[in-house]
């Protein structure tokens, strides 16, 4: 079995290759923005040719959140058409696509578990250009798994908490913000979940939340970072106007996950204990 993984040297794609590696799944191909680049449509056409790959993954992002702010045509050619490309590919291939979207196409002004029947109002440029993407998935094709994840962090690629790190060797006090509440992921194991998806041969398409258990905030996660690092570092609360950003993010933007643990009937890992693993794999 041949499966096509977009964006396969960033975050998620890395992990995947770690997870898969670790399981003895083959049949994976990572490409990156050069060997898969996914707005390039006749080389997405040669590459299906090519590998006539049973799964896409679609890990190739915008996923600069401020920036996107400034960069909006390219922030959607990525995360819209570039989605889209791949979609169409897949059709012609019978190919099941995975897609991975995002905790910030919610408007996040409500302090419930968002499921996939909510309504999503993006409050800033990525979030709206994921949202598109998703859209346009949807309606190009029917083979699909769209996965929204938040927070993602992981030992690879750059991550909140490899900021945290990075920042708490050069200071002695950082401030973080409180009053925006979520759920973390460590990549590795939503790369799990989607190898999962591959290995049940489910063919339950449509729209699936995942994150890790639990709910936390910024603070409060920077916090932990540094609590199982053995940094001695002071963390100050701020709330959200104390912390200016180009972009607005949600308030709160935690997810219900009932559909794929049902689908999948796994157990989801708490945050906190993920994040544990993720700090020793950093070497602490
Ligand atoms: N990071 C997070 O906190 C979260 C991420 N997500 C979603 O999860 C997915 C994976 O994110 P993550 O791995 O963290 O993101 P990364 O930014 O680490 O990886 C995205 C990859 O896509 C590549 N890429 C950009 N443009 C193209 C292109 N035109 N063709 C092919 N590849 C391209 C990037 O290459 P280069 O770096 O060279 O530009 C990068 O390697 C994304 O869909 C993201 O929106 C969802 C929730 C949270
Ligand atoms: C670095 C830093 C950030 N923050 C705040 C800003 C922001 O509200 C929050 C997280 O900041 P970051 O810029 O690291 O993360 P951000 O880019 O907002 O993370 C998002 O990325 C996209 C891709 C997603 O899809 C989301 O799920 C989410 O993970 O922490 C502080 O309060 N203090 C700090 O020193």
């Amino acid at each position: 079995m041949n499966i096509l993984v977009f964006g396969g040297v960033g975050q998620l794609g890395q992990c995947l290759k770690k997870v898969a590696d670790s399981k003895g799944i083959d049949g994976l191909i990572y490409l990156d923005e050069i060997q898969g680049n996914i707005l390039d449509v006749q080389l997405l056409n040669s590459l299906f040719e090519q590998y006539q790959p049973q799964y896409a993954i679609n890990c190739a992002a915008y996923t600069a959140v401020d920036k996107a702010e400034d960069e909006v045509d390219l922030s959607r050619l990525i995360n819209k058409t570039g989605a889209e490309n791949i979609a169409k590919v897949c059709v012609k291939h019978n190919t099941t696509l995975i897609h991975i979207s995002t905790d910030f196409v919610f408007e996040g002004k409500l302090a419930k578990a968002l499921n996939e029947e909510d309504i999503a109002e993006p409050i800033n440029v990525y979030g709206l250009t994921k949202l598109e993407g998703e859209q346009g998935i949807s309606q190009i094709t029917s083979q699909y798994f769209t996965l929204r994840t938040s927070w993602l962090y992981s030992e690879f690629a750059n991550n909140f908490v490899k900021t945290m790190l990075r920042l708490g060797k050069e200071r002695e006090e950082l401030g973080v913000i409180i009053d925006q509440v979520g759920s973390p992921t460590y990549a590795v194991d939503l790369a799990g979940c989607i190898l999962e998806i591959i290995t049940s041969k489910s063919d339950a398409y449509g729209l699936y939340h995942y994150s890790n258990e639990g709910v936390t905030s910024w603070y409060d996660f920077a916090k932990a970072i540094f609590e199982f690092s053995n940094y001695s570092v002071k963390v100050k609360p701020l709330k959200t106007s104390e912390y200016p950003t180009k972009a607005t993010r949600p308030l709160y933007s935690v997810m219900d996950k009932s559909k794929i643990k049902s689908l999948l009937g796994i157990q989801i890992p708490y945050w906190r204990d993920s994040l544990a693993i993720c700090i020793k794999e950093l070497g602490f």
